[in-house]
């Protein structure tokens, strides 16, 4: 079995709606993300799965997110930009382009520092 990571990063602004304090106010972060996809076995080329296709698919799902304000975009209209919830919407959407026998995303960290990460391991089972 094999997990095979990638990282990638995004730029934008959110705020937290209801928090208290001064997250309620807009402003933004680098958000650093590592995407994990578990392999059970290796390809012919010595590969779970190629770099290339999850860099590909991770650029694609942040490219919907980079240099936006969050809370104005549809996945995050109804819930708080959190880190904990753009983890879910990153899994979810990494997931629907990687998702085969054999191999699965795993979890999602996102980091708006850091000191400052969550990670999302999929629903429960
Ligand atoms: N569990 C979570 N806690 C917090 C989140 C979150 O997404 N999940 N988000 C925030 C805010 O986004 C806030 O901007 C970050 O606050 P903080 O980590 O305190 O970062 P600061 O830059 O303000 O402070 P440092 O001391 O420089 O780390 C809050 N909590
Ligand atoms: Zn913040």
């Amino acid at each position: 079995m094999f997990e095979i990571k990638i990282r990638d990063d995004f730029s934008a602004a959110h705020h937290l709606r209801d928090y208290p304090g001064n997250c309620e106010r807009p402003h933004g972060h680098n958000w650093s993300v590592e995407v994990a996809v578990f392999c059970e076995r290796l390809d012919s080329l010595g590969m779970g799965i190629d770099f290339r296709e999850v860099k590909g698919a991770l650029k694609e799902v942040l490219r919907e997110l980079d240099h936006h304000n969050l809370n104005e975009i549809p996945p995050f209209a109804q819930r708080n930009p959190s880190s904990e919830n753009i983890a879910v919407y990153i899994f979810e959407e990494m997931a629907r382009r990687i998702d085969r026998p054999g191999i699965k995303i795993s979890a999602v960290t996102v980091c708006e520092t850091p000191r400052s990460c969550v990670t999302y391991y999929g629903p429960k089972s």
